[in-house]
């Protein structure tokens, strides 16, 4: 998650920021930030899926994606799709709500129990306060 954190503290005006895990090899295979401003798909989890899948052989069931924020449904969608098995965020989409971005209000758990995934867990809270500073510190943008 400290991955993530410095990520988005790169990103300062959205500072979504995302890691990927290899749990196997023990190291960070991909990353990406918030790049919405130049194409509305470039969330951050994207960038760093998409970054991943250009690796050679890649082992998407070793991956844990760390995120400052909770996936929406298309990184969700992306989280499901890819074969990742543990996502880990920071602060959920009701408070990025609280905190004025405009979201799609669909908890990432509930995304993955309509799914065929059992194998996908979710876990949200970690590093909270941290990225809860770091959205505080911000404008939201429009996506
Ligand atoms: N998790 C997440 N939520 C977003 N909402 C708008 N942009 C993003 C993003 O990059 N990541």
């Amino acid at each position: 998650m400290h991955a993530a954190i410095e990520a988005a503290h790169g990103n300062p005006k959205a500072p979504f920021g995302a890691v990927l895990l290899d749990r196997r090899a023990g190291r960070i295979v991909a990353s990406g930030v918030n790049d919405s401003a130049t194409d509305p798909t470039l969330h951050a989890e994207m960038v760093a899926i998409s970054q991943y899948a250009k690796t050679d052989g890649p082992a998407w069931e070793h991956l844990t994606l760390y995120t400052t924020a909770e996936p929406c449904c298309m990184c969700q969608g992306a989280v499901i799709w890819s074969g990742i098995t543990r996502v880990v965020f920071g602060i959920s989409i009701g408070r990025l709500v609280e905190l004025g971005w405009k979201q799609i209000e669909i908890p990432a758990k509930e995304a993955v129990h309509r799914s065929w995934r059992r194998d996908l867990t979710v876990q949200g809270g970690i590093g909270e306060s941290e990225c809860d500073l770091l959205f505080q510190a911000v404008s939201p943008v429009d996506r």
